[in-house]
């Protein structure tokens, strides 16, 4: 895994650790011989040659100072900014109405070895992780990715408190990064955490792996986050695993971590330098039409203030202006048009923060923030194979997305589309879906309702087909894509045929 940096783009802007991040305080590594009593002493020393390993490897050091703020710092370390970019810093949210709401926001996820698989949202077949059995595992492992596992296993029952602890760790260490986080840490609160044990997890996958931190470093940007941070970052995660895996840990466990983070932080940071010579850190873009469609669907598009490229079938992260750094996970519902708008679908779930805003309050003139675009749940124009599609609920957007691109691309390829929903009611695009199945002959629409077909949306595929021909793509709730890619596997369509974003990143990002 470590010679993956060498095969990143080189970057412009990486910095050296400036020195920032070690803040204040001791060192936390409690070696296994001595754990929660270790002395000051030795703990400083420890935490000093922990802080020096993990400072990334910078090319220039054209960091800056500047207190960028980063949500970043909870979900990775950042990319260092250039002189140039401490401009971007995160963005003062344009006047818009921010009335904040007393919402109870849903529990964090537990780290469990189901979550932990690569968040890439969208899992196109070449990105997608490839997980072999545990034996396999096991056998081919990496010295350095067997004692990651060991620390997971020790401490995946006590996830819940590891986290706790590792945001105290920041935010107490260095509590200029809590800016850079939601001012209420809860759904999102370990997002961070996740992502880099996911990422320590695979640390044997080098592909996934790079192509996964590479965007994660990216989308870091919006969030402000600067190179100096990951190294504040680093020594916290390690403060916070060394604390509950006291019983396992030692010198080369904690060597293994810091090996594995360092080259974490440099792909990330290198990712984002490179990203910054092409685009923005973020778009304003204001809503200029909001239509609700259900009480609580809403069809909302806005005009991003500069050209925002992306690909039908992918999707964005947004911030609305009455929740700042809270951001959530939206799938374009259109392929690129030639005005350069950008529709959502967003459904107004319990407690969801942003979705409620989005539905219940925002309004046309109202200014959104929306970060890059992600994802590879998007259409192979080099082959001719038939698209088998499932959208379930508002899943359904970025399959009408990819519908589109079809049809723009002129091909006549077999489009098959299953709209799954719980209530006729809740077929709040049928008509839009009706009415591009008229236009376009090679495209067949399916309502599938639950109340009526007494059975759910990824069981109706299996009455039709045969689907050998075609590529699936799922859009919808956790369950449904679950469940859909093994109603799809059972009728022999091979996994790098089937296309859906991260459950992971859905589980955890759908309010
Ligand atoms: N790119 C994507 O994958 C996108 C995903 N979404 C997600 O889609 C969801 C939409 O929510 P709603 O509209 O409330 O959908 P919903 O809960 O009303 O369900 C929609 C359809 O999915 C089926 N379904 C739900 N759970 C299932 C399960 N466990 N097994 C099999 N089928 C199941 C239902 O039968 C129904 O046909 C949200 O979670 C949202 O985050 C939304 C947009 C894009």
């Amino acid at each position: 895994m470590f010679e993956a940096r060498h095969t990143m783009d080189a970057p412009t802007t990486a910095s050296a650790d400036n020195g920032t991040s070690g803040g204040g305080g001791g060192g936390w590594f409690t070696p296994r011989q001595q754990p929660a009593t270790t002395p000051d002493s030795e703990r400083e020393a420890a935490e000093g040659s922990r802080r020096a390993a993990m400072r990334p490897t910078g090319r220039t050091s054209a960091d800056t100072d500047g207190d960028q703020t980063a949500q970043d710092a909870r979900q990775s370390p950042p990319p260092v900014q250039p002189a140039s970019a401490a401009s971007a810093s995160p963005p003062p949210h344009p006047p818009s109405a921010a009335r904040p709401q007393a919402t109870d926001p849903s529990v964090p996820q537990p780290l469990s070895a189901d979550l932990l698989v690569p968040a890439q949202r969208s899992t196109a077949p070449a990105a997608q992780p490839h997980e072999p059995s545990a034996q396999v595992r096991a056998e081919s492992a990496s010295p350095d990715a067997l004692l990651i596992r060991r620390t997971m296993t020790e401490v995946a029952p006590i996830a819940d408190k590891v986290t706790s602890y590792f945001y105290a760790l920041l935010f107490v260490r260095h509590p200029d990064l809590r800016s850079l986080f939601p001012a209420a840490m809860d759904t999102q609160r370990d997002r961070l955490l996740r992502a880099l044990l996911t990422a320590a997890e695979h640390i044997d996958n080098t592909d996934v792996l790079v192509a996964y931190l590479q965007n994660l470093g990216r989308g870091h940007r919006k969030y402000g986050t600067r190179a100096e941070h990951y190294p504040a970052v680093g020594e916290c995660l390690i403060g916070a695993l060394s604390k509950y895996a006291a019983g396992i840990w030692d010198a080369e466990m904690e060597a293994a971590w810091v090996r594995a983070y360092t080259t974490i932080s440099q792909v990330m940071i290198d990712a984002a330098a490179a990203d910054e010579l092409r685009s923005p850190a973020w778009w304003y873009a204001e809503i200029v039409a909001h239509e609700l469609r259900t009480p609580d669907v809403a069809v909302v598009t806005v005009r991003p203030d500069q050209p925002y490229p992306f690909l039908a079938g992918q999707y964005t992260s947004l911030e609305t202006p009455w929740w700042p750094r809270i951001w959530r996970h939206y799938s374009f519902a259109s392929a690129p048009r030639s005005d350069g708008l950008l529709t959502f679908h967003v459904k107004a779930v319990p407690a969801g923060w942003v979705s409620n805003a989005l539905v219940h309050r925002a309004r046309p003139g109202d200014i959104i923030r929306l970060g890059p675009p992600t994802g590879s749940m998007t259409v192979d124009h080099t082959t001719d194979s038939g698209l088998l599609c499932l959208g379930g609920g508002t899943g359904i957007a970025p399959i009408k997305a990819l519908v589109e691109d079809v049809a723009e691309h002129g091909e006549r390829r077999p489009v098959e589309v299953f709209y799954g929903a719980r209530t006729d009611h809740d077929l709040y695009d049928i008509d839009t879906m009706l009415r591009l199945q008229q236009s376009h002959p090679w495209l067949s629409v399916r309502a599938v309702i639950d109340q009526q077909a007494q059975l759910q949306l990824p069981d109706a595929i299996r009455e039709y087909g045969p689907w050998n021909e075609f590529d699936a793509y799922l859009s919808g709730p956790p369950g449904m894509i679950r469940s859909g890619v093994d109603a799809l596997r059972n009728i022999g369509i091979p996994s790098e045929r089937i296309r859906h974003d991260s459950v992971e990143e859905l589980v955890t990002t759908g309010d």
